[in-house]
């Protein structure tokens, strides 16, 4: 049997009523499905329209236009029996800072309606769980940023959610706390939690994410699993070339040709081959010398780039 589609959103819109100005469309029609027990991400640059998706399937804003179902329900008239079902972890961390560790889960617990047992019960697992008991009886405000974000990862998942739907999880987190998260994430995961998520780091969508719709200007550029989405918008490696200032443009020019397509960036030039290594020999035959030159593998970015024109971070 195919895995029960949880959520469902066809033409769905957002648009914006600004005063003195036009309307503003931040999502303007986009389709997908979300299947029980994976995780789904919305990669995309600032301002594609991720968040205020996110808003509409956690049902804290209306929808626009479109239709847009969780577990079959629908957001407009059963908002509260979809959000009893959801967890949710917002861009910017919202715990209450003068509270402890602990207490900050208890609230959210009664805000539940749970009973006083299950709470503290719950409670104990999840700081267990993200690794914060010995900071149960700290207040929250001096925790580091990593620390921060795996509380509300918990206080997310007090009403043990079916969904747990995260806008940027490790925004402004330094590498190791990223790291972290991304592990109990992926507990999570293995555990049978269907997790959405929005970034705009494409390691992050690489590494989590079973599948994924680039987004961009309020629209699905493109849909599949990561290793899909290159195999079909990129070449298995990419030459990366520096060359001196000013020297670029002549340079492209004496490239043209090589690989199947060349990206030239403000600071170098991209060159897509399947064969990295050779398209950097050809380099040399051409009588090119440039400052740097790297052979990788294609990633993600390079899929945004080749979709939008544009890279993901600016
Ligand atoms: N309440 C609002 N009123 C007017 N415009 C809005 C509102 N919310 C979002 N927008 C606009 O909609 C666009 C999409 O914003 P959104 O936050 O969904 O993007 P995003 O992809 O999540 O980017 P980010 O990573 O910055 O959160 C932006 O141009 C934003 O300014």
């Amino acid at each position: 049997m195919p895995p029960e589609v949880l959520i469902r959103a066809e033409g769905l819109v957002k648009t914006f009523n600004k005063k003195n100005s036009p309307p503003f469309t931040a999502v303007a029609g986009v389709d997908f499905e979300v299947r029980r027990g994976e995780v789904f991400g919305f990669l995309g640059p600032n301002g594609a329209g991720k968040s205020t998706t996110m808003r509409m399937i956690g049902c804290v804003s209306p929808v626009g236009g479109g239709r847009l179902s969780l577990f079959g329900l629908d957001p407009d008239t059963q908002g509260p029996q979809i959000r009893a079902r959801l967890g949710v972890v917002p861009q910017e961390d919202t715990l209450d800072l003068e509270m402890r560790v602990r207490d900050n889960l208890h609230v959210y617990g009664r805000y539940f309606g749970l009973p006083r047992a299950v709470i503290r019960e719950r409670a104990e697992r999840l700081l267990e769980f993200v690794q914060l008991t010995d900071r149960a009886e700290d207040k929250v405000e001096p925790l580091s940023g990593g620390m921060k974000r795996r509380l509300t990862i918990a206080r997310a998942l007090i009403n043990e959610p079916e969904i747990l739907i995260l806008d940027e999880p490790t925004t402004g987190l330094d590498p190791q706390a990223r790291h972290v998260v991304w592990d109990r994430l992926y507990r999570l995961k293995q555990q049978g939690t269907t997790l959405i998520l929005t970034t705009h780091y494409m390691d992050e969508a690489e590494q989590l994410c079973d599948r994924l719709v680039v987004m961009d200007k309020g629209r699905i550029a493109a849909e599949g699993s990561p290793r899909d989405l290159i195999e079909r918008y990129a070449t298995r490696d990419v030459l990366e070339l520096r060359f001196p200032l000013g020297e670029q443009e002549q340079a492209v020019e004496k490239l043209q040709g090589l690989g199947e397509r060349l990206e030239p960036l403000p600071d170098r030039v991209l060159v897509y081959a399947d064969d990295g290594e050779a398209a950097l020999s050809e380099v040399s035959t051409r009588g090119l010398e440039p400052v740097t030159a790297l052979v990788r593998r294609s990633t993600l970015e390079d899929v945004f780039l080749h979709l939008t024109g544009r890279t993901l971070v600016d």
